[in-house]
């Protein structure tokens, strides 16, 4: 199984569940070279930085991907599970492009992951009890999502039909499912949002989908669809799995690379309100640096003054962060590429900390991750266990460890447990 995912932190959230299936599962970051071979393993996450790029650049970078992939049981295409994409791009183009080179009949859209409170019902998107145009997510800095009625969002972004699977067909199993596939797909319809408010309503869709619809969505349905190709069926998300071989005979995931037993730094750009929650405590628990910026026009003084913080914290824990609730964004003195300069700044002090000697990096947000995995020049790592759900420790071949989080993953004590040794 093959897995474009759409941004950073999206692949270790994809690469943790397919995992957490029992798949031997590599990430990649970046699009792969061509005539590169393909890694040893059941699954493979190839994480590009496209979310927020002009859609032709983000599906020449899935066709890439795709290319590369070869002929694989199951291509999915991870995107956030909130749907984090304007009318611009990127998921309706992405999605079609896909469609084109893997000559599937429609594409499956499912961004539900009840594990973490996202659930579909009757094609309208929620977080937690939320409707997602009244949860945080109305206030994002790059993709302020509005608009929960993902039938509507996702018309707004491909010229083809955009169905809608209710429930009550989910529901009532994978056969069910599949026959309205069937049927949406004789209409000329391409694309059906699923709806799916639990694991099990996961697992149908995932049966159903299995070797006739391109499946695409959050990390919920990229693992079970993994389940589904590992044991050959569907059984329900997150099940144990028993034997002590992996599908096609693979050896067990290995286990976790743990990370090393030295203090981390936090480098925090995301914005979302669990990043805000889990700054608070990080705030409380060490010291920390906020990059402001309204406190300069001069990127390159931006980057100065906390590299000088960083280096007069050299122990760590330690935590630089731009994250700021909407309220304090708007002052800004670096202009439009306000977020941009953000994400160079966490990045360049994210390389002077590796150079100085740190092997632990927690990185909140996943254009601030990809930012910061780019700069260093990570192009594959092993996933290891998860500090939370989701959030998977992930370890370069020379020890480097990372934790990529996801803007709105994990506890609010997850950046003072994950940068403790
Ligand atoms: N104070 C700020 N003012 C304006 N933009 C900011 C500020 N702080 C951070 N940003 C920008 O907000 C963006 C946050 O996006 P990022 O993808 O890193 O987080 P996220 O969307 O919460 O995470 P995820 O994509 O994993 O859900 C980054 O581009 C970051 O540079
Ligand atoms: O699906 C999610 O919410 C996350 O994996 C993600 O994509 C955050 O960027």
């Amino acid at each position: 199984m093959g897995c474009v995912a759409d941004d950073y932190t999206g692949g270790t959230d994809a690469a943790a569940s397919l995992r957490r299936a029992g798949l031997r599962t590599v990430l990649r970051f970046g699009r792969p070279e061509p005539g590169e071979p393909l890694p040893e393993c059941d699954a493979v996450v190839i994480a590009v930085k496209t979310r927020n790029v002009p859609a032709a650049e983000a599906v020449a970078a899935a066709l890439a991907v795709r290319d590369w992939l070869g002929p694989v049981a199951e291509a999915y295409f991870k995107y956030c599970s909130t749907f984090d994409s304007t009318d611009a791009g990127n998921i309706g183009p992405v999605a079609d492009a896909l469609l084109d080179a893997t000559g599937r009949a429609l594409a499956v859209v499912c961004p539900a992951s009840p594990a973490h409170g996202r659930t579909v019902y009757r094609g309208h998107l929620f977080v937690e009890d939320r409707l997602l145009s009244d949860s945080s997510m109305r206030h994002h800095p790059l993709t302020p999502m509005t608009d929960s009625d993902l039938v509507r969002v996702l018309a707004r972004q491909t010229p083809h039909p955009v169905g809608l699977l209710r429930l009550d067909t989910v529901r009532r199993g994978p056969a069910a499912v599949r026959a309205r596939l069937e049927t949406l797909a004789a209409q000329g319809v391409r694309h059906v949002v699923a709806d799916a408010t639990a694991d099990e309503d996961l697992t149908a869709v995932a049966e159903a989908a299995r070797g006739f619809a391109l499946a695409t969505g959050g990390a919920g349905l990229a693992g079970a669809l993994g389940l589904a190709e590992a044991t050959g069926s569907a059984a329900p998300v997150g099940a144990a799995r028993t034997a002590s071989k992996g599908p096609a005979g693979a050896a067990r995931p290995s286990e976790v690379p743990e990370p090393p037993s030295t203090p981390g730094l936090v480098l925090a750009g995301s914005c979302s309100a669990a990043t805000l929650a889990q700054v608070a405590a990080a705030r409380e628990a060490f010291p920390s640096y906020r990059l402001d910026p309204a406190s300069t026009s001069d990127p390159a003084e931006l980057l100065a003054r906390a590299s000088t913080w960083r280096k007069a914290h050299p122990g760590g824990p330690a935590m630089v962060y731009a994250s700021a609730p909407a309220a304090e964004r708007g002052a800004s003195r670096l202009g439009p590429d306000t977020a941009a300069i953000l994400e160079r700044t966490l990045a360049a002090l994210a390389v002077e900390a590796v150079a100085a000697g740190t092997r632990r990096l927690v990185v909140a947000g996943g254009e601030t991750s990809g930012a910061v995995v780019e700069a260093l020049g990570v192009r594959a790592v092993e996933v290891g266990a998860e500090a939370d759900r989701g959030v998977p420790w992930c370890v370069t071949a020379d020890g480097l460890a990372l934790l990529l989080k996801s803007g709105n993953f994990g506890a609010p004590d997850l950046l003072v447990r994950s940068a403790a040794a």
